[in-house]
């Protein structure tokens, strides 16, 4: 509990070892400020309605080939229930340690939990310069009793964001079903079935050059979408990180493994990170749709041409996670994904 950065990295005159990476996996010089990419296009989904429609769906699908992100505006999530979830958790945090320490667990399976780090601050190798919170939404009336009740409007926040967030979620799936030409709603049921939300606060640190927020990776899910305040997330894009520009309001939508798996590599999972400055904390929501563990993850048969062999194995999605898990505490090949790759 009192590992939480939250309750002493204010008072933090240098960086502890167990937080500091090798030499040779740090940030490099430069790294931490790289511009942002410009490449990363901004939809607005309102312009969805109207004639250019398929020019829009072919900009997110080519976008998408090559590096796996992209950001919407005017999605229909209302900016002031944006605003409500940054500000909830900015008080959510600096509540005294004594209101959080209910909430902190370092049970890596339970629904709801406060922690810090990567997954488990005890296993993990090397520590991440962040705290957070996740929680398993859906369906919402399952989950939504084991979260807490303060701040006072804690449940009705999260419980409204989460469902707006699904609906979002479902269109932006559907988005691809046309790009990929199959039929609309083919992810709407089992390839949705889980949906988690991780809030992730990052203190300013004492020496940004010698941790990480979060360590390069790509999602183990199907698709990510996320709420940022300030920069820190960097995109791996043509040899260089760059930044992803925060643009208030706006959601930063992120293609992940399973994607990858079932378009057959005609959608890329993004390769991303996060970085901390020495000013400022950093908030972002990020909202995770995934597969039911009994899903069947394989390439659609009617993506799969004799000039377009099949990419990867077929595999059940609860197997994934253990080689993700190693993964993530160990790094070893380009990402989890090489392991199902035929
Ligand atoms: O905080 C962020 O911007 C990204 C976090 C992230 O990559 C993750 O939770 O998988
Ligand atoms: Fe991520």
């Amino acid at each position: 509990m009192s590992t939480l950065l939250s309750n002493w990295s204010t008072n933090a005159q240098s960086v502890p070892a167990n937080y500091v990476f090798p030499q040779d996996k740090r940030p490099a010089a430069g790294d931490i400020a790289a511009p942002v990419c410009k490449d990363i296009p901004v939809i607005d989904l309102s312009q969805l309605e109207g004639l250019d429609r398929d020019k829009i769906v072919k900009q997110i699908m080519k976008v998408n080939q090559d590096f796996g992100m992209f950001q919407v505006i005017n999605h229909g999530v209302s900016e002031e229930l944006m605003d409500d979830m940054m500000n909830l958790f900015k008080e959510f945090f600096n509540m005294p340690a004594e209101d959080k320490a209910m909430y902190y667990s370092e049970d890596e399976n339970k629904g709801f939990r406060l922690y810090t780090g990567t997954l488990n601050y005890v296993k993990d190798r090397i520590n991440k310069w962040k705290d957070s919170v996740k929680h398993t939404c859906h369906p919402l009336e399952d989950y939504i009793q084991s979260w807490p009740q303060k701040p006072a409007r804690y449940r009705e926040v999260v419980g409204a964001y989460s469902l707006e967030l699904r609906k979002l979620s479902l269109r932006i799936l559907d988005l691809f079903c046309e790009g990929l030409g199959v039929e609309l709603g083919y992810f709407a049921d089992e390839l949705s079935k889980q949906q988690g939300l991780l809030v992730h606060r990052y203190p300013p640190c004492p020496d940004p050059s010698l941790v990480f927020g979060v360590d390069g990776h790509t999602d183990s899910n199907l698709l990510t979408l996320l709420q940022q305040d300030i920069y820190g997330l960097q995109i791996f894009k043509d040899g260089q990180w760059l930044g992803v520009e925060p643009i208030p309001h706006a959601f930063v939508i992120i293609i992940c493994d399973q994607l990858e798996i079932i378009s057959n590599g005609k959608l890329k999972s993004a390769l991303h990170r996060v970085v901390t400055n020495t000013s400022v904390v950093r908030t972002s929501v990020v909202t995770f749709i995934s597969p039911s563990l009994e899903s069947i993850m394989e390439p659609i048969k009617d993506l799969v041409t004799a000039s377009e062999p099949q990419l990867f194995k077929s595999f059940r999605f609860k197997e994934y996670f253990d080689i993700y898990t190693a993964y993530l505490r160990e790094p070893k090949g380009p990402t989890a994904l090489e392991a199902y790759k035929l």
